[in-house]
């Protein structure tokens, strides 16, 4: 006797992932019920391929490249695009600051600056890094006229709400200082990620801005690619991770200052309003 498979059978599939059952399960509790395993292998791909093809696309921050624009008009300036990639999904802009901006967010920050802490994911606690030996600071969103213009500038670049944002991160380094590879997303595995996510969701994309010209070094590494981003002023590199996983190709760092010095600004993107 040949099975057909019902619009109801292809629901109770929908159903049966939306509810987090692996397509192995309920492969097993179709058979446990009598349905051929060709037969109910056959409808489990056919019907979870459908559903997951009709899904609407998550919503990421990223820049409107359609038509392959040379730059992006965000209003209050043009912005250069210098760089386009897709994986990973990285764009490098020319002109996004102007020289008045980075020298104003350097010495706003230079009185602030201290040794860099990491979060931990392991506690969610943050911590000193052997691995990143810059000096730090955050500004709070809009904590500055020039930090509210230059967050208002990003939100329209990479179209995504300024109370999606952390604070902007400066970072200094100095000779020799680094940062090195690693990830912006929150490690999933690691216990300290759930109660971290809990403000505002998961880290989703990156915007490294630079703030001044160190004379040799300093560039922005990322080793699965065998990219370095040259640190520009008024420059930035953008990159996004749509979920927190090495194949997003996005491990990067701050490859270490050989002479002069090193400023950036970090604005890290969430899913949702960090509050
Ligand atoms: O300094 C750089 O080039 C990279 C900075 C960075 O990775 C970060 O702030 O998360
Ligand atoms: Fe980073």
């Amino acid at each position: 006797m040949t099975q057909t498979v019902t619009p109801e059978l292809r629901q109770w599939i929908i159903e049966q992932a939306r509810a987090g059952f692996s397509p192995e399960a309920v492969l097993k509790a179709m058979m446990d019920v009598g349905w051929e395993e060709s037969v109910a292998t056959e409808a489990l791909e056919q019907t979870l391929e459908q559903y997951v093809a009709g899904l609407a696309p998550v919503p990421m921050p990223r820049p409107d490249l359609s038509g392959s624009p040379r730059a992006i008009d965000v209003g209050d300036r043009v912005v250069d695009v210098l760089v386009a990639m897709r994986q990973p999904e990285l764009v490098v802009f020319g002109n996004l600051l102007s020289d008045d901006e980075c020298e104003a967010l350097i010495e706003a920050a230079r009185p602030r600056m201290t040794r860099s802490l990491t979060v931990q994911t392991a506690t969610g606690g943050e911590e000193l890094n052997p691995d990143r030996t810059s000096h730090g600071m955050f500004f709070r969103r809009g904590e500055t006229d020039v930090v509210a213009r230059v967050e208002a500038r990003i939100a329209r670049l990479l179209r995504w709400p300024v109370d999606h944002g952390e604070g902007l991160q400066v970072l200094h380094y100095r000779p020799g200082a680094e940062y090195k590879p690693h990830y912006d997303y929150f490690d999933p595995k690691e216990p300290g990620t759930a109660h971290i996510v809990r403000r505002g969701g998961q880290r989703v994309a990156t915007l490294v801005m630079y703030l001044n010209n160190p004379l040799r070094g300093g560039g922005t590494t990322f080793p699965d690619v065998g990219l370095e981003v040259a640190p520009q002023r008024g420059h930035a590199v953008f990159f996004a991770y749509e979920r927190p996983h090495p194949a997003t190709r996005t491990l990067h760092g701050g490859a270490p200052v050989i002479e002069g010095e090193k400023w950036v600004a970090t604005k890290w993107l969430r899913q949702r309003e960090f509050a």
